[in-house]
């Protein structure tokens, strides 16, 4: 298992917001979680890359309990997340936006930029080269020298997952990636996240939109209110009542074809 979670608690004040959870994710699977809005799914992602300490239980990523660990540690250890929203550099390029996510998570602290240190110039070496490579991973090589305003959501929404990508992650923590884009631009995005998983990085992902969950999933975990309700493949997440009557019934929940 690359990551194994058990008994996963986070309580905000008197609301769990994450109900003792269970999980296992097995190398190069793509592994979904949904559940309704306000379900624990972000929080979730929070507890795992560090961003919110545990109430209680444990993570471990290859065999290593990181539920303690700041997010530049677990970062480092070779997790990486996009958000909801990724904030971009609105007047810089493509190229540049990727190259300063980069920089943001790699080793050199201040006075190694000051004193331009050795290290501090491979690692800008080691960013751009980087950077290249993610770019020309999720397809936007053409795109390099373009102002990010001047790209559409869908490439937007690819950016951040080559702010990821350059981080060389084994596990990247993707939260709603397609939130946003329409129906054929959802296709592409799927597209990316299989070629992602091939690559051989393993796939988290909080997704709403079913029918791109339905294809590209190899398991699913359902939370609501922050419960785990059930966990299988797509085939048996379909068919489970208790998943029917609690989300995938739901008018809020997009259709099957959305
Ligand atoms: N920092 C926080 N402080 C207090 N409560 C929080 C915090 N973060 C999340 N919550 C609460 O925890 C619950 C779960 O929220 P969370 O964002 O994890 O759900 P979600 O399943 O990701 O929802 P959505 O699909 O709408 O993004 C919600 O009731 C939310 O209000």
């Amino acid at each position: 298992m690359v990551l194994k979670v058990e008994q996963l608690t986070k309580a905000f004040g008197g609301l769990t917001a994450v109900d003792n959870v269970d999980l296992d994710v097995k190398e190069g699977d793509i592994q979904a979680i949904i559940g309704p809005n306000g379900a624990g799914k972000s929080t979730f992602f929070n507890l795992i890359s560090g961003f919110h300490p545990s109430t209680s239980g444990n993570i471990s990523y290859k065999g290593e309990s990181i539920e303690k660990m700041q997010p530049n540690k677990v970062a480092k250890l070779g997790i990486a997340r996009t958000f909801q929203t990724t904030n971009l550099f609105e007047d810089a390029t493509v190229m540049d936006n990727v190259i300063i996510g980069n920089r943001l998570r790699t080793k050199s602290g201040l006075w190694d930029a000051i004193l331009r240190t050795k290290r501090e110039q491979r690692e800008e070496e080691e960013s751009i080269q980087k950077a290249y490579e993610s770019l020309e991973f999720i397809e936007l090589s053409h795109l390099a020298d373009a102002p990010i305003g001047s790209i559409t959501q869908e490439q937007r929404k690819r950016v951040a997952f080559a702010l990821a990508l350059a981080t060389n992650p084994k596990l990247v923590l993707l939260d709603e990636p397609a939130a946003g884009v329409n129906p054929d631009e959802t296709d592409g995005l799927a597209y990316l996240i299989k070629k992602i998983a091939k690559s051989g990085i393993t796939v988290c992902l909080i997704e709403h939109k079913m029918s791109m969950i339905m294809s590209l999933a190899d398991r699913i975990m359902v939370l609501n209110q922050g419960k785990r309700i059930a966990e299988g493949t797509p085939e048996e997440i379909q068919h489970n009542q208790v998943v029917i009557e609690a989300y995938l019934g739901s008018e809020e929940n997009e259709p099957a074809n959305a």
